[in-house]
């Protein structure tokens, strides 16, 4: 390949990449948009189908600049150069096109917005750079470079001082020689920070951290779980509850994206007497749903069972809650267990829930309510439900991460 050369930009793709279509294939651009002229030049490594965008010679007229002074380096925003608008539509499109690609015809409502104050939580990586200099920050765009980060205008401002704290954690720990990732979440206490990697510690390291903990008023410094100092329990409010949150559980990334996931799972419930949970995390569904509903709630995540079983058990007003931890890839709940229930929310990882979607498709509940944070595996299961006799009633896509390619969703089946 030449040094540069020249390309007209097809679509945005899966990826948030612009899309050309040349020499019989599909080539890749980060950071460009449809219909754009563009100069390119190769990508280090094997990646013959990828571009590094050099020059926009013909921009959209849907471009806009870019409000981050990391963006196009860090690998954390896909897409902020590109108009709100054209923007949600291609977004809500990733859920339909999906759809479509598996058979599954339904109604796909627009776009609900739930960025709201912003991301409540973040992981930063600390590495040690050439020359010994420390490294602080996010993965690059399509490699595991480091960028350091000095802010970050997608955070909620209740993360202020997040990205201080990790430098000051990650200087004394980074000598020990193994990368760090310093997971920091805003809490209604103050910052809960956990940080996972390097290895066994001194008592005067752990003295070290302690004093940083204090200096940047953590409410908790965790080392893989693990206590190093608690100044006042990281809690979160959750419905009319108080939730003691585990270190490192699951949390979704914003405020407005646990409150318009809940909502929507509360509105497909609302009718029924008792619901199943599944995947339920720290409860952002069990918590809202036990205001109307008995609750059974089963998750992996034991401390994650216990934090939601105690915050339900001292909230007043809340139907009973049971909440067990169970793990719903090797043991799904089988048909007659299912039985007991009206309504099942199921909100499982990325991968899916394959074992339990199948359990699900042979059982007479009512209502199912799915919540995904990954549209293709969401995909395979509605369709292994509906082979089962349900008939899918919409789907609500959910932007959370916006400026990335990832999107929420939450679909009722009904039989
Ligand atoms: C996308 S999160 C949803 C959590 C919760 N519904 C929420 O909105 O915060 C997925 C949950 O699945 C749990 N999980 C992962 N693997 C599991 C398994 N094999 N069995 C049961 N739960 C699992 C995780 O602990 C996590 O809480």
């Amino acid at each position: 390949m030449a040094d540069s050369e020249r390309l007209v930009i097809d679509h945005v793709g899966h990826h948030g990449d612009g899309v050309a279509i040349a020499g019989g294939g599909n080539i890749y651009v980060p950071y460009t948009l449809g219909g754009e002229t563009i100069e390119v030049g190769a990508v280090p490594g094997h990646h013959p189908d990828r571009r590094r965008l050099l020059n926009v010679e013909a921009a959209s007229v849907e471009r806009i600049a870019p409000f981050c002074p990391h963006f196009g380096v860090c690998g954390g925003c896909a897409i902020q150069h590109w108009d709100a608008e054209p923007y949600r539509a291609w977004k809500r499109e990733l859920v339909v096109t999906t759809l479509a690609q598996a058979g599954i015809d339904c109604d796909v409502a627009p776009l609900v917005d739930a960025h709201g104050a912003g991301r409540r939580r973040i992981t930063l990586h600390g590495r040690m750079g050439t020359h010994d200099v420390l490294k602080v920050g996010y993965a690059a765009a399509g490699s595991h470079d480091i960028i350091p980060i000095d802010r970050c205008p997608i955070l909620d401002p209740h993360l202020n001082g997040a990205i201080e704290a990790a430098w000051a954690i990650a200087e004394p720990l980074i000598s020990m020689g193994k990368p760090l990732d310093i997971q920091i979440t805003a809490t209604n206490s103050g910052l809960d920070v956990d940080v996972r990697g390097s290895g066994p510690v001194s008592s005067a390291m752990i003295a070290r951290l302690s004093r940083i903990a204090e200096q940047h008023r953590l409410a908790r410094l965790t080392r893989h779980g693990e206590l190093v100092l608690m100044r006042t329990p990281p809690v979160m409010s959750i419905g009319a509850a108080q939730v003691a949150l585990p270190p490192g559980s699951f949390l979704q990334a914003t405020v407005a994206g646990e409150e318009t996931l809940a909502a929507l799972a509360s509105e497909h419930c609302k009718r029924a007497k008792h619901v199943a949970d599944l995947f339920c995390g720290v409860g952002p569904f069990a918590l809202r749903l036990a205001a109307k509903s008995r609750i059974a709630a089963f998750d992996s995540d034991a401390g994650a069972v216990a934090a939601l079983q105690k915050a339900a058990t001292s909230t007043s007003g809340l139907k009973p809650v049971k909440a067990e931890a169970r793990d719903l890839f090797r043991r799904p709940l089988m048909p007659q267990e299912l039985r007991d229930y009206d309504a099942v929310v199921f909100d499982p990882p990325r991968q899916g829930a394959q074992a339990q979607a199948t359990q699900l498709a042979a059982s007479k509940i009512p209502t199912v309510v799915a919540v995904s944070c990954n549209a293709t595996t969401f995909a395979r299961d509605a369709k292994i439900l509906i082979d089962g006799g349900y008939k899918i009633d919409g789907v609500t896509p959910v932007d959370q991460f916006r400026h990335t390619p990832h999107v929420e969703l939450v679909a009722r089946f009904s039989r």
